[in-house]
């Protein structure tokens, strides 16, 4: 993984050839999902690979969708840091001065930052983790652009890029659920989400993730999940980050997963579709 960080600087500020290289690389769609089927289907061990390195994962979904959840569990169990861009964002807005005011401006109106900007955070934070001797992540939340994706794409193999959807309906509830301890950092989710099943789909259901009672009254709301502008960052994923979607399923990456409902139904099958054994799978499904 070395030199990943410094890769991905120099890309994002380089002319654009080596992006154009990196998508000439694009596999036919169908050879592509036959490939990823056939990855998970050999049962492939994520852990060992000859060359030492861990997996290079990306999630994508919109905003609610619960990417921070199971990305982090997965990083737990594969033991790969977990890296969201949306905290290396809200860790600059936190520090105080003229940088935090500008981001704030744009993430609490529901807008992407810029790619530069995004780069830089996270360059840096690839950074601390190959000092610290790191050997794979999970990437939460970038690429976000088709730009992001192509200079991801043109310095490092993204092993696969898990696409996490849920219905529409429960996406803006879950946002609007979402609640953090602001002592222990723990996530939790206040919504109940019951969408009656119809046009073929079945019912679904998701209970709240309620926090234990030492977290009660420490719990606050993330500035951005408010309506207006949840609505808004869900306008913006389907127009700069759905197409995300469609670059790496022509580069055979996409693994499509429809969430089924809360964390204890949808995290087994999960597991199941990567072709992961969870040493401990009853007891994580219920936390
Ligand atoms: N890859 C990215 N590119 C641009 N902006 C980003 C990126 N990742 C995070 N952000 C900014 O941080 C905000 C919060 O991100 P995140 O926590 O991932 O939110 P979401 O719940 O919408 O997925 C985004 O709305 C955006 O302003």
């Amino acid at each position: 993984m070395a030199g990943i960080s410094r890769a991905i600087r120099a890309c994002a500020t380089a002319s654009r050839r080596s992006l154009a290289a990196a998508s000439a690389a694009a596999l036919p769609k169908e050879a592509a999902a036959a490939e990823v089927r056939a990855a998970a289907a050999a049962g492939r061990k994520w852990r060992e690979r000859e060359d030492g390195r861990r997996v290079q994962w990306v999630f994508l979904g919109c905003p609610g969708v619960g990417k921070g959840t199971y990305a982090s569990r997965l990083s737990q169990l594969l033991d790969v840091p977990h890296i969201a861009t949306g905290d290396l964002v809200r860790e600059a807005l936190a520090s105080p001065g003229p940088f935090s005011k500008q981001l704030a401006e744009i993430v609490n109106h529901g807008k992407l930052v810029s790619d530069e900007i995004i780069i830089n955070l996270l360059s840096r934070r690839l950074e601390e983790g190959e000092e610290k001797g790191e050997l794979g992540f999970i990437l939460d939340g970038f690429p976000r652009t088709i730009r992001q994706a192509e200079i991801l794409e043109g310095v490092t193999d993204i092993d696969l890029v898990i696409n996490l959807k849920l219905r529409e309906e429960a996406l803006l509830a879950k946002c609007l659920g979402r609640r953090m301890c602001s002592q222990c950092g723990g996530n939790f989710n206040v919504a109940s989400i019951d969408i009656e099943g119809e046009n073929g789909e079945p019912r679904m259901y998701m209970p709240p993730l309620l926090p234990p009672p030492q977290c009660e009254s420490k719990l606050i709301t993330r500035a951005d999940d408010i309506e207006e502008v949840v609505k808004e960052r869900l306008r913006v994923y389907h127009d700069l980050s759905e197409p995300v979607e469609e670059f790496y399923k022509t580069r055979g990456k996409l693994l499509e997963f429809n969430l089924p409902g809360g964390i204890p139904e949808s995290w087994p099958k999960l597991l199941q579709a990567l072709n992961i054994e969870d040493p401990d799978n009853e007891r994580s499904a219920a936390a």
